[in-house]
């Protein structure tokens, strides 16, 4: 059984996914994956290089992340752009890893995705889980993490999902509103009915 979990940004899935892992549950993180495909050699690379220009490629030849971030969080159809560019190669690499975590035979294995509805990824998982917080929160701990200043943070949020539709294609949901010990509660929980679902013993 894959579990798809997804969120808006700094909506706390790594936080969650670590908890699963905890418990022994592996998962897989979209956001490295897209990482991995645009590493030097990779052709996305050379892709994304020839469409937005040297501007976008550090003097040692790596993807300047900022610099493209600039770029297509403020302008949708270069966004699209790039999205043609990486989403196909990170869905094709998800589906290597996570035919390999299955064989682990773990209990069930995790799809970590911000954009699993936004990007096909959902058709890789049999159920969807959301981590579910506010966009106040959301902008607030993503100006406290990263280096993004609060109206990019606001720009890369409404490039996302809206909250309520997400919520609409959940099977299941974790509040990440409330504290870390609420947190560990709910994805205690979550873990011992995936385990029923796939007709295995709870965590020792
Ligand atoms: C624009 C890029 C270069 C910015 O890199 P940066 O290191 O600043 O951010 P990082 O990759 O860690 O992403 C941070 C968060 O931004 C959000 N985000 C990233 N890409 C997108 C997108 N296309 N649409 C909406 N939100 C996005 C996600 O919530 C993600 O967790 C990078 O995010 C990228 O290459 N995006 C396109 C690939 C993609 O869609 N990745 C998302 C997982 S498939
Ligand atoms: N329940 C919580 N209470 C307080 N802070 C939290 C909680 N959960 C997560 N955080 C903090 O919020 C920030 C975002 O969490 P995390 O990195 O897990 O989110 P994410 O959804 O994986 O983010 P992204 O996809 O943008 O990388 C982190 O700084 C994390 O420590």
């Amino acid at each position: 059984m894959i579990i798809g979990m997804t969120g808006g940004i700094a909506s706390g899935k790594s936080t969650v996914a670590r908890a699963f892992a905890a418990l022994g549950i592996p998962w897989v993180d979209a956001d490295d994956v897209a990482r991995e495909i645009v590493e030097p050699g990779e052709p996305a690379l050379a892709e994304i290089a020839a469409h937005f220009g040297a501007a976008v490629i550090t003097a040692d030849g790596r993807l300047d992340r900022r610099a493209l971030r600039e770029i297509v969080f403020a302008d949708e159809a270069q966004r699209r752009r790039l999205e043609a560019i990486t989403h196909p190669r990170v869905r094709e690499r998800l589906t290597a890893h996570l035919a390999r975590l299955e064989a682990q035979s773990a209990p069930y294995v995790l799809l970590v995705s911000p954009l699993l509805f936004e990007s096909g990824q959902a058709a890789l998982v049999d159920r969807c889980l959301v981590i579910d917080v506010p966009e106040s929160v959301q902008i607030a701990r993503t100006a406290a993490r990263d280096d993004v200043d609060e109206a990019q943070a606001r720009a890369i949020v409404a490039a996302q999902m809206p909250r309520q539709a997400r919520l609409a294609r959940a099977d299941d949901v974790i509040d990440n509103a409330a504290g870390e010990d609420a947190l560990a509660r709910q994805v205690a929980e979550l873990d011992r009915r995936y385990r029923a679902a796939a007709d295995l013993p709870p965590a020792p």
